[in-house]
């Protein structure tokens, strides 16, 4: 199986920017990193100083000379030192990678709730929970982890220091040895990385197909594909376990390989120190301390343990970094011109989405105050075209302007406060049902959460619940279209001059529809309305119909008008079978919002 690289696979700058961000993650725990250091190079400190001083303790002994109880409870407080400073080091990495793995989260969150709902989209959810759970906790053991190396690499160079001091010969035997080391640890980083690499990326493929599977769990069940939905989903086992074995064979070879070269290096130490014995160069207690400093500057090899973390960190946070990046939505500082009536026009409006191109060209204007339908056969770019036209996402070319101004230009509480949105599957916040309604750019009143409640029919059920508007949201027991009324009562709420239903009212019984279509002409602040919608009823009571064909639209007006084609009929299920009318894409006769009743 091949599974393609993800939009975080930009290779040198997407590396780049990862060790950026650790940095950034490193400096925002600065002071404990720096206790790793300092606890490390104290370890470090008291394990050079030991050596020299059992050294010593043990010439004092030998020559019977005073001071060796001094010396020999010395080295007992250094070993202390030594305990008690690592212990330290294990604490504060600790500490450390809780810090940074939540800081992680907390930006990778972030920058993804602040992109736009397709740059999100690239991302399935599975993969998003892989990213923030296992590749956050990997990433934010990365700052430990580099100060562990650097710990690491303190006690072998100051062990390769004591032995220049003591016999530059065993420092010069123990230098020749050294280059095989830098070559093996540096095989060692680059193949980790890319073993890592595959590792996460499969990881995140299951967690993905895992997750799609559990959304459509009742369609598997009904469809009795249980046990090929279980394939799908563990298919992926198998490069699991390669990228896993691959990644250990890396990590053991390396293992392997430093648990050769530095005991052989030690040996050679050895001998040099024990001709240097025989020469009358060396003392006994030199002789102790050269092995021991050979066998701590031999502990060089064990960098490989931390550097394997490092890497591993920078790999995943290459994953969390590429949520941290999504690109978000910049906003300008104009407004509206006050009391607009919401004209919106299209212009040019290209969106590209991958390979695909849900809207090809568009140009539309829908006078301010009118409701306009906007229909057309699965996939013809309804959503897309509402997606722009309240700015959920910028289109690719073209501009889209609300009563003359480019969306992109203004603030963003203006948009959001002048913009409305309710969607076919609503995502409702707050502690309880009316908080749900209330929740928007600014929060509406009690007065207002159950005035709009009543507009979108939502006000009966609400009532039945156990503690009516203030039943908390996670007990309250919401169908689908009790759950599409809660929508439509948040939007109607914060309505600014565009209201923009996205297949809002889908699941709605037929009354209820109709009841809350002639609030929305009623009851809710009057303005412009931008419907996608699939029912014919929907489209007939609308002012004027936007038609859309394969990303371009096909034609613009009032449904009877288009009720002569055969081709829009058939897009209702009504039989097609003579040619299309000509098109028209603007809407005749400005002012026709102004002398619309409300
Ligand atoms: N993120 C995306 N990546 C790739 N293709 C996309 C993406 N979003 C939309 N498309 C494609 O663009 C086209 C238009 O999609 P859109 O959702 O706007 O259609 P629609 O008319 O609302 O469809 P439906 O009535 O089925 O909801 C479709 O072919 C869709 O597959």
């Amino acid at each position: 199986m091949v599974f393609t690289h993800g939009p975080d696979d930009g290779g040198r700058a997407a590396a780049r920017s990862a060790d950026v961000l650790l940095a950034r993650v490193a400096r925002a725990s600065a002071g404990r990193t720096a206790g790793i250091l300092l606890c490390s190079a104290g370890a470090a400190a008291a394990s050079i100083a030991l050596p020299a001083v059992l050294g010593t303790t043990l010439d004092l002994l030998l020559d019977r000379a005073p001071g060796a109880g001094r010396m020999l409870a010395a080295a007992a407080g250094l070993a202390a030192a030594e305990v008690v400073l690592g212990a330290c080091t294990a604490l504060l990495s600790g500490t450390v990678g809780a810090h940074s793995t939540a800081w992680l989260r907390r930006r990778a969150v972030a920058g993804l709730l602040a992109t736009s709902p397709p740059e999100a989209a690239r991302h399935s959810p599975g993969e998003v929970a892989t990213r923030l759970s296992a590749n956050a906790a990997e990433a934010g053991a990365a700052p430990a982890a580099a100060a562990q190396v650097a710990a690491a690499a303190l006690a072998p160079v100051g062990a390769l220091i004591a032995l220049v001091l003591i016999d530059p010969w065993t420092a010069l035997a123990f230098t020749a040895g050294l280059p095989l080391l830098v070559l093996l640890l540096r095989s060692f980083a680059r193949r980790s990385t890319e073993s890592v690499g595959r590792y996460l990326q499969v990881q995140a493929a299951i967690a993905s197909r895992l997750t799609d599977a559990l959304g459509g769990a009742r369609a598997i069940a009904a469809s009795a594909t249980v046990d090929a939905e279980r394939d799908r989903v563990l298919r992926p086992l198998g490069a699991l376990s390669t990228a896993g074995r691959g990644m250990w064979a890396v990590h053991g070879s390396a293992m392997a390989r430093s648990g050769v070269l530095m005991p052989l290096l030690v040996t050679v130490v050895l001998a040099v120190g024990g001709l240097g014995l025989a020469a009358g160069r060396l003392s006994v207690g030199d002789l102790l301390a050269v092995s021991r400093y050979a066998s701590l500057a031999a502990g060089l090899g064990a960098v490989a343990e931390p550097l394997g973390a490092l890497v591993r960190g920078r790999t995943a946070a290459r994953r969390v970094d590429a949520l941290v990046r999504a690109p978000s939505l910049r906003y300008g500082t104009s407004g509206l011109p006050p009391g607009g009536p919401g004209t919106l026009e299209l212009r040019g409006v290209r969106v590209r989405r991958g390979q695909a191109q849900p809207l090809r060209g568009v140009d539309l204007r829908v006078p301010g105050g009118l409701t306009a339908a906007v229909v057309g056969r699965s996939g013809a770019g309804k959503s897309t075209l509402a997606e722009v036209a309240g700015r959920l996402a910028d289109p690719d070319e073209g501009e889209v302007l609300l009563d003359g101004v480019r969306l992109d230009r203004l603030a963003e509480a203006e948009l959001r406060r002048e913009v409305g949105y309710a969607f076919e599957r609503p995502h409702l916040s707050g502690a309880t049902v009316a908080d749900a309604v209330a929740a928007g750019a600014e929060t509406a009143s009690a007065e207002s959460v159950r005035s709009a409640a009543r507009a979108a029919g939502a006000d009966a059920f609400i009532r039945t619940l156990p503690q009516g508007y203030a039943t908390p949201l996670d007990e309250a027991p919401l169908s689908g279209g009790e759950l599409q009324r809660l929508g439509l009562a948040r939007a109607f709420a914060h309505a600014g001059r565009l209201l923009i239903l996205d297949d809002a009212t889908s699941s709605l019984d037929t009354a209820t529809e109709r009841q809350v279509d002639r609030a929305l002409t009623h009851r809710v602040r009057p303005g412009t309305r931008l419907m996608v919608a699939h029912r014919l009823s929907s489209a007939a009571r609308a002012d004027l119909v936007v038609w859309l064909e394969e990303g371009r639209v096909r034609a613009v007006g009032p449904h009877k008008e288009l009720w002569g084609d055969p081709e829009y009929r058939a897009v209702f299920g009504h039989a097609s079978d003579t040619p299309p009318t000509a098109e028209r894409h603007d809407i005749p006769g400005p002012g026709l919002g102004e002398e619309r009743p409300v």
